[in-house]
């Protein structure tokens, strides 16, 4: 028997306990040994839970219980997760966490306490929710060199940007059912301005290329300036915009990395992945592109990448599973705005045919895109590839020329 402990019993946690019991006997074959929830702490009472007599405020108990060998932390945020987790590490105790703040923010740190301790730190269902993803990029691919990872990696923003496009339903009331659902951070503007996706291809970034890449090293944008038009004019552009985090390997050794919206042509692996669905493209030097599919977000499927690490856990006690990567470096990432890319920009002018001379002339030629039912003035075109800060120097010019730019998204090539 394996006593364990749960911090935390909201969405994910609650996920956890139920699917531990639920499951008990088939998980327990898995195993090779029975697995308890001895604690579940939480900050609430929870009166007439199946689980009532295990609940407990205080953490130390669950520390100082030496019966107690995996601690699953499921509470969220930096503190007191940080702090929890550390100590639970340096008292001999394993942990399983879903949480990617702590891993983007720690991984480094509390990875190296675990393997000074001999004991598992584990974080599957940090990135994807109940995808598979951080097993196979540091197992089934480690033969290759990845080149790039690309992916579709909130939940919450792809259900908001499906529904408004194929319903129109508002931004306000969409979010409002996507936390109903349990897919929403606490704060969820952290899924809105990108900052989970952030968190999350920092996470695959630093397990890929084994140095830690930290959350404010990455320029990072959200999906709260996209408009209905922007939508139209991806669609007659031929494509779809996706807020996609990406990093790739570049031959100086820096790596280039970004979560940003983008155009994604239809033909692109990710351009159907919708609703709470994630798409992680990964693309090994030997294997090509291998893509992952699947929810991101919610209850069950979160709790059954969290229960996988738990069972991984027990059944690796002696030999500890091995994720590692060394503390990152501030000169590692390489400044976005060095990067290559094509631009869709939307603008209002009051005199079209001067305004597109003076685009063609900062920016040479550029493919104009027209939508039914534009607004007077309105006019919108993509851009040649060229270095980010370019184009934004000539936008900058442009605004000076009677061209308001309102809107520009990259043109993704994943
Ligand atoms: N929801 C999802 O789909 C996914 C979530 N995650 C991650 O998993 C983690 C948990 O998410 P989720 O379950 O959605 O979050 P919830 O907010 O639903 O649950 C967190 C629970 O932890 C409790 N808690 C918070 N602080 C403490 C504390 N100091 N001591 C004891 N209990 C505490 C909260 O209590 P109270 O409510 O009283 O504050 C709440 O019950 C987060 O890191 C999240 O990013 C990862 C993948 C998917
Ligand atoms: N808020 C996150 C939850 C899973 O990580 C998301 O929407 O993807």
């Amino acid at each position: 028997m394996v006593e364990i402990a749960v911090m935390g019993y909201g969405t994910v946690g609650s996920g956890v306990v139920e699917v531990l019991d639920k499951h008990a006997d088939s998980i327990a074959g898995r195993a090779k040994e029975q697995i308890r929830v001895k604690y579940i702490l939480d900050l609430r009472d929870f009166p007439g839970s199946p689980y009532e007599r295990s609940f407990t405020k205080s953490f130390d108990a669950i520390l100082n219980d030496p019966d107690v060998h995996i601690v699953v932390e499921v509470m969220g945020g930096l503190h007191p997760a940080f702090d929890y987790v550390k100590k639970c590490l340096e008292n001999g105790k394993s942990v399983v966490t879903s949480n990617k703040e702590l891993v983007a923010a720690k991984g480094a740190e509390l990875l190296e306490l675990a393997q000074k301790n001999n004991l598992n730190f584990l974080f599957e269902a940090s990135v994807g929710g109940g995808i598979p993803i951080i097993r196979p990029i540091s197992q089934c691919l480690a033969a290759n060199d990845v080149v790039e990872i690309a992916g579709i990696l909130n939940g919450t923003t792809n259900f908001i940007l499906t529904k408004m496009i194929r319903e129109k339903t508002t931004f306000d009331d969409t979010l409002a059912l996507a936390q109903k659902l349990g897919y929403a951070e606490r704060n969820p503007a952290a899924d809105v301005e990108g900052m989970d996706a952030c968190r999350k291809i920092c996470i695959l970034a630093s397990l890929a290329y084994g140095k830690h890449v930290y959350p404010e090293q990455v320029h990072t944008e959200g999906i709260s300036q996209i408009r209905l038009e922007d939508v139209e004019y991806a669609d007659v552009w031929g494509g779809v915009i996706k807020l996609i985090g990406q990093v790739k390997m570049m031959d100086s050794g820096k790596i280039q990395v970004i979560v940003c919206p983008m155009f994604l042509s239809r033909d692109s692996q990710l351009a159907n992945v919708d609703d709470v669905f994630n798409g992680i493209l990964v693309r090994g030097d030997s294997t090509g592109d291998v893509v992952f599919y699947g929810k991101g977000a919610g209850k069950f499927p979160t709790a059954s990448a969290v229960v996988a690490d738990v069972i991984d856990c027990v059944k690796h006690f002696k030999a500890r599973k091995y994720l590692y990567w060394d503390e990152g470096s501030p000169d590692y990432v390489e400044d976005y705005l060095e990067n290559h890319v094509a631009m869709y920009v939307r603008a209002v002018t009051e005199d079209e045919t001067l305004a597109f001379k003076n685009i063609e002339n900062q920016l040479g030629a550029v493919d104009r895109l027209t939508r039914k039912g534009s607004k007077p003035g309105e006019i919108a075109f993509v851009t040649k590839k060229s270095p980010e800060k370019e184009i934004r120097k000539a936008l900058e010019a442009l605004s000076g020329l009677g061209v308001q730019i309102q809107n520009t998204i990259r043109i993704g090539e994943v």
